[in-house]
């Protein structure tokens, strides 16, 4: 299969300021890739030299074959990109900023740009200046999708979406997708890059750690498992092999915990509980638990 995007030990120092170290990794054509790490990891500044909007100090990267370098008008062009930050001529109305920005593709199809305002709920008539965050990012997507590009990159794209709104956008990618689009999903939350992608690629502190498929992951997760006693208990339970970063109270247990979810609960079975919690652990936690253990970073 094609790769749409390809890079190879790609690095950039911003002065002295570390932003990406010897990152490697490459996306195939059709493929919903998840681009996970936590703030400062490196995922803009990975994004922003695909894009050819900064340089990278050394290594190289490629998207549809082409060189991020030399030819980032050819690249830009059939690139679909919603920044993290959005930053609009405020004075504009919401129609006149999405039609003057689909000019620079050819011609507007108002058809298909009423369609995504409408799925996005988007008031094409107000001002950009009276939107909330969330509206902006709306415009950001529908701007975005417009020209139906074949290669979407979205960095953090859901900060100020309500749960609907997400659902809604996630099912335009999932509509672009089928349609042959291949997609790039910057993100620090890990639950919803799982929804939507079937591999992801791990950064943190400027290196990539690791690609997974999304189906390993889960087999390997851990869980977070709280609990709460209804009296206080004079000895721990005995917790079982696969249970870590244990802290304890005398009435409360969390821990995190992989393997068989059986072994966790027979563990525990003789304390009398108030309450249990099981949760995804966040993506820190993952990574001092899961990713830090082994790699040692
Ligand atoms: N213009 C800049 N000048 C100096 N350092 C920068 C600049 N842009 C980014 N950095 C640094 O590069 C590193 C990677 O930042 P980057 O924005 O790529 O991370 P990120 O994973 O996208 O995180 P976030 O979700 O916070 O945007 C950070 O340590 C950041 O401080």
């Amino acid at each position: 299969m094609k790769n749409v995007i390809e890079i190879e030990n790609l690095t950039k120092y911003y002065g002295k300021a570390r932003g990406i170290v010897d990152v490697s990794f490459s996306v195939a054509e059709g493929e919903i890739f998840g681009f996970i790490g936590p703030n400062g990891a490196g995922k803009s500044t990975t994004i922003r030299i695909l894009l050819n909007l900064i340089y990278p100090t050394s290594g190289g990267a490629r998207v549809f074959g082409r060189d991020c370098v030399k030819d980032g008008y050819e690249i830009r062009r059939d690139v679909g990109y919603l920044p993290s930050e959005v930053f609009y001529y405020d004075d504009m109305k919401v129609l006149e900023l999405l039609k003057y920005s689909a000019s620079f593709y050819g011609r507007v199809d108002m058809q298909r740009l009423r369609y995504l305002a409408e799925v996005m709920e988007l008031d094409l008539g107000r001002k950009i200046d009276d939107l909330s965050y969330g509206n902006k990012k709306k415009v950001g997507i529908v701007q975005g999708l417009l020209h139906r590009p074949s290669l979407i990159i979205l960095d953090e794209p859901t900060g100020g979406l309500d749960p609907l709104m997400q659902q809604r956008f996630f099912g335009l990618i999932r509509e672009e997708n089928r349609r042959g689009a291949t997609v790039l999903f910057s993100s620090h939350i890990l639950p919803e890059v799982q929804k939507l992608c079937s591999r992801v690629g791990i950064i943190r502190e400027g290196k990539m750690l690791r690609v997974e498929e999304i189906g390993s992951m889960r087999d390997t997760a851990y869980k977070k498992i709280r609990l709460e006693f209804r009296e206080e208990v004079p000895e721990a339970p005995e917790l079982p092999e696969g249970a870590g970063d244990v802290q304890r109270s005398p009435r409360e247990l969390a821990f995190l915990f992989r393997g068989d979810i059986n072994e966790a609960f027979k563990s525990i079975a003789r304390f009398d509980l108030r309450n249990a919690v099981i949760e995804e652990p966040d993506l820190e936690e993952i990574f001092l638990h899961y990713y830090g253990g082994e790699d040692g970073v």
